[in-house]
C-alpha cells in the first residue's frame, strides 16, 4: 500500500468513505490488487453483490493515512451497514430444517408462515424472509414508502427487493411521511390477513421507524383527515415522539396492540428495527403488537399541553368518551401468543462504527445512543466535550461541571458523562493517536426560519460554530453527523462533516453562519461552502436507526502526527 501515490489512496478512500461507488469500476479492483497481493481471478470473484464495506473492511489500511474527514465518514458508513435490513434478519433468525429459531424460541414451520410489515426498511426484511423461508411463506402484505421499489431498483439495491413472482404483496403509501389513502389501503389488507389466521399460522410481523404513518386504521367515525390533523398540529407543536405516539395508539384499530388482536389465535413474532430512543416497543411504530393501556386521560393532558384541547373534531372526542366506558371489557389474551424482538438499533450501529473505528487505528469510546434534546444544547455538549479532550493544559473544572449540568438536557445520564470525561481524560494524559468519540440518537431542531435544512446538517454547523473560538490542534478535531436513512430532512444528504477551520473558510467565501443558521438553512450553506465537500450525501441506505454522531479529536500529545 506503501507505494499507492498519494492522489491515488485519497481517491480510493473517498470512493470507499461514501459507499455509493460503482462496483464495475476498475479504481477498487486496482487498489485491492496492489494492496493485498490477490490474484486477479480472485479480486474479480470479491465484486459479487455483497455490502461494500463488509468486502473493503477485510483490506485494513494498516499503514495508510487517511484524513480524519475519510476516517468519519468511513465510521459512519461501518454503522449503517450493520443496520442494512436484510443483514439484521439474518443475523436474529436462523432456519434450521422445518423450523425457525428466534430470540430462543423454535417455531415449526409447516407451509404456514404469513408476514406482515410496515417501515422504511421493511422491504430488504421481507426479501430476506422470503429467501430464508421458501415454500413455507404462504403469503405477505407489507407497506412501504411511496417511490421505494423503484428508487432501490435506481439505486442498484435490488437484492433488496422480493424476487419476481413473489408472494409478499407490496404496496406503496404515506407520501412525505404522512399517512394517505394508499396507506389506509394497505392497513387493511394487512388486517384482513391478521384476520383470517388459525392456531396453526405463524405471522412475522416486519417493523420499522415510519411504520406509524404506513399502517393508518382510524377508530370509527374519525376519518383519516382528522387523524392526520390531530398528528400534524402535534408534530407542528413539538410533541416528543412518545406523545405524539401515544396518541396515535388511541385513536388507532391497529396500532397499540390492534394488531396482535386481530392475528389472535395465530402464534405472532415481530421483527423490529427500532428508531426510537431506549427502544421502546410500544412507541415504535405506535406498538402494533403491544398490547397498551389507553388512559384518555393522558390522551387529553396531551392535547391540553400542545394547547390543542379547543380544536380536536367531535369524532375523536366520542372516541376518547367511548374508550373511557369500555377501558378494561376490551382484554385480550392475544399477549400470550406474541413475541416481540428488536433485531436492530442505534445501539447496533454504534457497535460496528466502534470496531471499525479500531481497525482505522482510531480509540473508540462510545457516549451513548440516546442523545437528544434541541441542537443547540447537543452542540454546546460537543463544544465541551472538545475543550474537554483536546485543549491545551488541564481542562479546567468548570468545563467538567457544565457537561454534567447539559445531561438531563440532552437524554445522557451523568454515568456515562463521566465515563466519557475519565476516558478522554486518560486518553489525554498518555495516548498517542486519535480518539473517536461515538454517539446516537435524535436530537430536535426548533424551526424558526424558511430554509432547507435538517438536524444533522444543522448540529454539524453548531458545532463548526463551537469551535470556531477555541484554541485547538491544527489537525483537528472533526465532527460528523449523519441521519442512518441517508436523509437529513427534506434533503438530499443524510447530514454534515465540521472541522475547527468551518467558520473561517465560510467567512472568506462570504457565507455568514449565524444567518443560515437562524434561517434554518443548514444545506444551503454546505452546499455552497467549498463546492459541497463536507455533506455526507450516501444516497438512500434503506434501513433507519436515527442518527450517529462520530467526533474525532487527535491527540494532544501527539499534535503533529494525526
Ligand atoms: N430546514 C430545516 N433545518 C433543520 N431541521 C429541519 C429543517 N426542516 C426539517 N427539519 C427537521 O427534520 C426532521 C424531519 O426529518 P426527517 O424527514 O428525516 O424525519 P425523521 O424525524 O428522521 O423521521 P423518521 O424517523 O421517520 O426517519 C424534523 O426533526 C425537523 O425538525
Ligand atoms: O413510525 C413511527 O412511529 C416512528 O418512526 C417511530 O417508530
Amino acid at each position: 500500500m506503501t507505494h499507492l501515490k498519494s492522489r491515488e489512496r485519497n481517491c480510493c478512500y473517498r470512493e470507499k468513505s461514501s459507499w455509493t461507488f460503482d462496483l464495475t469500476g476498475t479504481s477498487l479492483r486496482r487498489f485491492l490488487l496492489r494492496l493485498s497481493g490477490l490474484s486477479m481471478a480472485r479480486v474479480l470473484s470479491l465484486f459479487r453483490p455483497q455490502p461494500v464495506l463488509a468486502l473493503v473492511s477485510r483490506y485494513k489500511p494498516a499503514t495508510c493515512k487517511m484524513s480524519m474527514d475519510s476516517r468519519a465518514r468511513d465510521v459512519f458508513a461501518a454503522a449503517v451497514e450493520a443496520v442494512q435490513p436484510d443483514a439484521v434478519v439474518r443475523q436474529s433468525v436462523e432456519r434450521k430444517d422445518d423450523s425457525v429459531l428466534i430470540s430462543g424460541r423454535r417455531f415449526t414451520l409447516k407451509h404456514n408462515l404469513h408476514l406482515v410489515g410496515f417501515g422504511k426498511a421493511v422491504l430488504g426484511m421481507a426479501a430476506e424472509v422470503e429467501r430464508m423461508m421458501g415454500d413455507h411463506l404462504v403469503d405477505g402484505v407489507i407497506s412501504v414508502p411511496h417511490g421505494m421499489q423503484q428508487t432501490l431498483r435506481q439505486h442498484g439495491k435490488s437484492h433488496l427487493l422480493p424476487k419476481e413472482n413473489s408472494k409478499i404483496q407490496v404496496m406503496e403509501g404515506a407520501k412525505h411521511n404522512l399517512p394517505d389513502e394508499d396507506a389506509l389501503r394497505a392497513a387493511e389488507q394487512i388486517k384482513q390477513l391478521a384476520k383470517g389466521l388459525t392456531e396453526k399460522d405463524l405471522l412475522l410481523v416486519l417493523i420499522s421507524g415510519g411504520g406509524s404513518a404506513l399502517l393508518p386504521a382510524p377508530l370509527p367515525p374519525i376519518l383519516l383527515q382528522e387523524k392526520l390533523d390531530v398528528t400534524r398540529r402535534l408534530a407542528a407543536a413539538g410533541a416528543t415522539i412518545q406523545e405524539l405516539n401515544t396518541v396515535r395508539r388511541a385513536l388507532s384499530v391497529l396500532k397499540g396492540g390492534g394488531l396482535a388482536k386481530y392475528a389472535h389465535p395465530a402464534q405472532v413474532v415481530a421483527l423490529i428495527l427500532s428508531d426510537v430512543i431506549g427502544d421502546p416497543l410500544d412507541l415504535i411504530a405506535s406498538g402494533p403488537t403491544v398490547r397498551s393501556q389507553v388512559w384518555p386521560e393522558e390522551i387529553l393532558s396531551i392535547l391540553e399541553r400542545h394547547k390543542l384541547l379547543s380544536c380536536i373534531p367531535a369524532s375523536v372526542k366520542d372516541v376518547l368518551q367511548k374508550l373511557s366506558r369500555k377501558e378494561k371489557a376490551e382484554e385480550s389474551d392475544a399477549s400470550g401468543r406474541v413475541l416481540n424482538v428488536v433485531i436492530g438499533s442505534n445501539g447496533t450501529a454504534l457497535e460496528r462504527a466502534r470496531l471499525r473505528a479500531r481497525d482505522l487505528d482510531l480509540h473508540p469510546v462510545v457516549l451513548s445512543p440516546g442523545v437528544c434534546g434541541d441542537v443547540r444544547s447537543v452542540s454546546r455538549l460537543y463544544g465541551l466535550l472538545t475543550r474537554f479532550a483536546c485543549s491545551p493544559g488541564e481542562p479546567p473544572a468548570e468545563v467538567a461541571a457544565e457537561v454534567l449540568r447539559l445531561g438531563p438536557d440532552v437524554g445522557v445520564q451523568s454515568w456515562d458523562l463521566c465515563r466519557t470525561m475519565q476516558e478522554l481524560g486518560e486518553r489525554r494524559a498518555g495516548g498517542s493517536g486519535t480518539t473517536c468519540l461515538l454517539a446516537g440518537g435524535e436530537p430536535t431542531v426548533e424551526l424558526t426560519g424558511k430554509g432547507r435544512g435538517g438536524r444533522n446538517q444543522e448540529l454539524a454547523l453548531r458545532v463548526g460554530l463551537e469551535w470556531s473560538g477555541l484554541e485547538l490542534p491544527p489537525n483537528g478535531p472533526v465532527f460528523l453527523s449523519g441521519g442512518t436513512d441517508g436523509q437529513d430532512g427534506p434533503t438530499e444528504a443524510a447530514g454534515a462533516i465540521a472541522d475547527a477551520g468551518l467558520c473561517a473558510e465560510a467567512q472568506a467565501q462570504g457565507l455568514d453562519v449565524h444567518e443560515f443558521l437562524s434561517n434554518n438553512d443548514s444545506y444551503t450553506f454546505f452546499s455552497r461552502l467549498s463546492g459541497g465537500k463536507r455533506l455526507l450525501v450516501p444516497g438512500l441506505t434503506c434501513t433507519n436507526v436515527m442518527d450517529v454522531h462520530v467526533l474525532l479529536f487527535p491527540s494532544t500529545s501527539n499534535n503533529n502526527k494525526g
